[in-house]
């Protein structure tokens, strides 16, 4: 059997007033194309973006619903009628395509195996593209950090466990991509994490008490996007 993988078109956005990665990832075979996490006033450049690389969007999913900025795959889907939106069957919120755990999510030759990884929110799913070694993480892992617990149907309980049962179980090797970063970073590993994260290579009582003590400012766009009801389109 032959050891060639399919390629993979891979592009890591930001946005940086709410410090938000978007992924762009596409079948370098078949031009087919997700976005992952995209940002609703990031839209004309994921569309921008998208024709220059000639890829096809097939699917904007999401790792959750965020409380600190809105989707773009609304409007997305309004420039791209193909595009189906993908989430989380736990998120509460209106999507085309809901996934839960062990679903897999194709584009071209290749799939996004879904992982449900609650404890930032109920809905919240990490995406891992097996065949290059890699993972989604959205918000429940950060690198050297983890998502906040204290709304949005947080529990630090539901997340420690989560987060070592599936990400940290995922080979030490593969690459891990969050949907935010305040601190620099880009991208880490399973290995990296398991040895330097500051929250969770702690004892799940330990980890609790972090995260209780967090004390963080709510999220610059908290107050006007807060209300997630089950009408939004996501
Ligand atoms: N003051 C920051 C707040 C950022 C924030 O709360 N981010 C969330 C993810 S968006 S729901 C989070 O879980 N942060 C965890 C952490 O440890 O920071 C801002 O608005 O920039
Ligand atoms: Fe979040």
């Amino acid at each position: 059997m032959s050891s060639v993988k399919n390629p993979l078109i891979l592009r890591q956005l930001f946005h940086k007033e709410t410090s938000t990665y978007t992924y762009l990832l596409a079948c370098g075979n078949t031009k087919e194309a997700v976005l992952i996490d995209p940002v609703l006033d990031c839209v004309e450049r994921d569309l921008k973006l998208l024709q220059e690389l000639g890829v096809h969007l097939v699917y904007g999913m999401n790792t959750h619903v965020h409380a600190d900025h809105i989707t773009g795959t609304g409007k997305l889907k309004e420039a791209l009628p193909d595009c189906k939106s993908v989430l989380g069957s736990k998120s509460g919120a209106r999507a085309d395509v809901y996934v839960a755990q062990d679903e897999n999510v194709k584009f071209g030759n290749l799939a996004l195996e879904c992982r449900s990884t609650p404890g930032h929110t109920n809905g919240c799913t990490t995406y891992v593209l097996h065949e290059h070694e890699m993972a989604f993480t959205g918000d429940a892992l950060l690198i050297r950090g983890c998502g906040r617990t204290d709304f949005q149907q947080g529990s630090p309980s539901v997340l420690f466990e989560s987060v070592h049962s599936q990400i940290f179980s995922l080979p030490k090797h593969y690459k891990l991509y969050p949907a935010h970063d305040y601190k620099g970073f880009s991208v880490t590993t399973v290995e990296e994490e398991l040895a330097h994260n500051t929250r969770l290579t702690k004892t799940k009582e330990e980890f609790i008490k972090i995260m209780d003590n967090l004390n963080l400012p709510y999220p610059k766009r908290l107050g006007k996007f807060c209300k997630i009801t089950s009408s939004r389109e996501i």
